[in-house]
This record gives C-alpha cells, structure tokens and sequence, in this order.
C-alpha cells in the first residue's frame, strides 16, 4: 500500500514580497507566488502523483496554493480539510514589522533567534514549539491515520507550521530544525511506512 504525504509551503505572498512578519494576516499571492504555485502542479504531475485528500490552513495564501496546485493535477473540488491548527506561527508584536527593522531594532541574533529557534517565542507570539502543540497534534489524529489507510494526501501550509510537522517527521533536533528553511510553493514528497515513519524524502526544491 503506498502511504504517500506531500508537503507544500504556500506561494510567495505579498507580504512575503514585503519583507513583513505575517503570521496569522491573511495576505494574498503575488503573481511570483501563482507562478510558483503553477510550477509546483507541473512537478506532482509530471511525476505523475494523484491525491485522495488535502489538507491546508485557514489562510488564503494556502488555500489559493492549494487550488492552483489541484487545478494543475486536474483535481479541483478533491476532498480538502481547513483548519487553523495548520496556520502559519503566530508572530505577535512583530506581526506586521519589516523583518529588516526588526534586525536593526532588536539585532539579527534576536531576529533569527524568535524566526527559527525551537523553543524562544516572538514576544506575544509562538514558538515553533507551541506551533507544534497545535500542528502534532491535528496531524496525527486528522492527517497521518488517512495517510496510513492508504489516502495519498497533500498537505499545503507554511513555513513554520510545516517546519513543526518535517521536525516530527524527519526526527531532526532543535539544533537541526534551526537551520532548516522552506522555498514557497516547493513540494516535499514523503512516504511513509506501517507505522507512520519516514522511508522516503524527495524535495523538489533541491
Ligand atoms: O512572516 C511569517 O509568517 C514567516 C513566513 O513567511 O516568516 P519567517 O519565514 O521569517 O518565519
């Protein structure tokens, strides 16, 4: 049985473009960001993969990645699940902040620091560690037992939520996690086995 999960971060979005912290705003695509979204379709079709389900947030920016992905597979209207467990990290005070600013506000340690460490959250926001305590769980009890039944299933998302999700999945330390970034709209193929563990990772972006 082929136990079949495809990650994908979300296209560039607007404020991605700006530089802004996001988090929890609801920002459209740019154009680069339907590109990206097209070219990620075009590589799950070239490959020939189908999906049973789909997962994503309850964010725009995922969810117009998402469709622009099915539209490519030939798969608009698949069975698609919404939830805010899958929502890109809360970024709280900095929500809105130039991220450059915010380098010469607090400093570029700080900044990289509350961005991609696993346990120090932005102030009045989330860790990637609380991020995971809404994402873990809503994977392993919505996600991973469609996953194991046989459902192939996509997941698009962002990048800290996934991030939370690949730390799980690729059993990676908070030293390994810090360093790990994902490109818009790249898909990342995993298939997994009787037990929920990774046998295989292909990421397109590489
Ligand atoms: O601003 C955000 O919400 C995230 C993702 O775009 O940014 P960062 O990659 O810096 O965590």
């Amino acid at each position: 049985m082929e136990r079949l999960l495809v990650l994908v971060r979300h296209g560039q979005s607007e404020w991605n473009l700006k530089n802004l912290f996001t988090g929890w705003k609801d920002p459209g695509l740019t154009d680069q960001g339907v590109a990206e979204a097209h070219k990620a379709g075009e590589q799950l079709r070239d490959l020939k993969l189908n999906f049973d389900l789909a997962f994503t947030s309850v964010l725009s920016r995922a969810q117009k990645t998402l469709g622009i992905i099915l539209e490519e597979l030939d798969q608009i209207g698949l069975e698609t699940l919404k939830d805010q467990a899958l929502n890109e990290r809360d970024y709280g005070d900095l929500t809105g902040m130039n991220k450059d600013e915010a380098r010469e506000k607090f400093g570029e340690e700080q900044v990289h620091i509350w961005r991609r460490s696993y346990d120090i959250p932005p102030p009045g926001g989330e860790s990637l560690k609380m991020t995971a305590e809404r994402v873990l769980p809503y994977y392993k009890a919505e996600i991973l037992p469609r996953v194991l039944s046989g459902k192939r299933t996509i997941v698009a998302a962002h990048g800290n939520s996934l991030r939370s999700l690949i730390m799980e999945l690729e059993g990676l330390s908070p030293e390994e996690i810090l360093k790990r970034e994902l490109g818009t709209g790249t898909p990342i193929i995993y298939r997994l086995d009787e037990d929920g563990k990774v046998i295989s990772v292909q990421d397109l972006a590489a």
